[in-house]
């Protein structure tokens, strides 16, 4: 049967913090099951919005039991880890050297790590595949596609009018609106079940991608499905810690990122060399699989797959989702 999920105070990872490019990280450690060798692979993964380290609970003993080592951090901004007040800090480009950091911290300089990424954490994946060849085993992204270093610039808004409406709650995000209401423990609660599938009694939403967060309806959601109390306690007490204000900084370096991406521009670095799967989630209404069409012409070697789930494929299916990466890190490494 499969290694049971993690719980939050599970004996199976040990906690780490360490002082990264000035900022203090947060991760989670956990060693392969027939403990580390000098083949060990150290497989890094990286949470999306608005979530945590402990996202990837399903994941993490899976990859254990496969013989893999794995890093798991609590993103700038979010758990443990720091949250610093400017936007600069969570660009792709920084959030990438700071990743690299923690790699070579725990695999040792210049050693090559597996990198898994889900929704935010997919598209910082893409780009440490992009920004650090040299240090990128391989790579997968759970629903985030891949997009090419632009070098035109679209303002968020245009790029929703235009191309992306299902982008549209990022404006909302990016917005001081949504960091000024959600505050304090409750509050909070209902945010994160808004997000994570929590319905209303007449089925309202509190989060929709045409809107945002649906303020109105806040208080009359219930809890997620996908999360057991004992879980969202997990996630409220750690969302306690701070504001919404690192967690939304995340929205708010389209442009900062579009001008750090011009470097890649310029030296014509738009295409991943390192083996990539991307998993896509059917019924994922922030990032839908019809954006990852035509994505492959940028890679040496790209694997598709599909799961039926909604954003939040990683617990709503995590066997397929385990099967999937399974098998493409068992061809990555044979
Ligand atoms: O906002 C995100 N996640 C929150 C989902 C909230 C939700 C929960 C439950 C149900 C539905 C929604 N993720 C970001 C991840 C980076 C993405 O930006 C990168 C990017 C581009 F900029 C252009 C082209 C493709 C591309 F991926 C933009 C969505």
């Amino acid at each position: 049967a499969a290694p049971g999920k993690l719980t939050p105070d599970d004996s199976r990872v040990v906690h780490h913090t360490l002082l990264v490019r000035g900022k203090t990280y947060h991760y989670l450690l956990g060693n392969p099951a027939g403990g580390v060798s000098s083949t060990t692979t150290t497989v890094v993964l990286v949470h999306g919005w608005p979530d945590l380290a402990f996202g990837w609970r399903y994941q993490v003993p899976f990859l254990q039991a496969l013989g893999m080592r794995v890093v798991v951090p609590d993103m700038l901004g979010y758990g443990r880890t720091d949250a610093p007040e400017p936007i600069e800090p969570y660009s792709y480009k920084s959030v990438v050297e700071d990743l690299a950091a923690l790699a070579a911290h725990v695999a040792g300089p210049e050693q090559p790590v597996v990198l898994g990424g889900h929704d935010w954490g997919g598209a910082v994946v893409w780009r440490f595949a992009l920004w650090r060849p040299e240090l990128t085993r391989a790579v997968f992204s759970v629903c985030t596609p891949y997009w090419q270093p632009l070098k035109t610039w679209v303002p968020r808004e245009v790029l929703v009018e235009t191309l992306l409406p299902n982008f549209r709650y990022q404006l909302q995000l990016a917005g001081p609106d949504v960091e000024a209401a959600v505050v304090g423990p409750e509050k909070l609660r209902r945010f994160l079940s808004s997000l994570f599938g929590g319905r209303g009694p007449n089925n309202e939403f509190g989060f929709s991608t045409e809107v945002g967060v649906v303020f109105e309806n806040l208080n009359k959601i219930g809890p997620s499905p996908l999360l057991s109390a004992a879980e969202m306690d997990f996630y409220v007490d750690e969302y306690s810690r701070h504001d919404l204000h690192g967690p939304l900084n995340w929205y708010r370096n389209s442009r900062v990122n579009f001008e750090e991406e011009q470097e890649l521009v310029e030296q014509n670095r738009s295409r991943i060399s390192a083996p990539s799967l991307l998993i896509v989630a059917s019924k994922d209404k922030a990032l839908p699989p019809a954006m990852s069409a035509g994505m492959g012409r940028f890679f040496d070697s790209l694997v598709k797959e599909e799961v039926n789930t909604n954003h939040w494929a990683l617990w709503e299916a995590p066997q397929e989702v385990n099967g999937h990466i399974g098998k493409f890190l068992a061809d990555v490494l044979k």
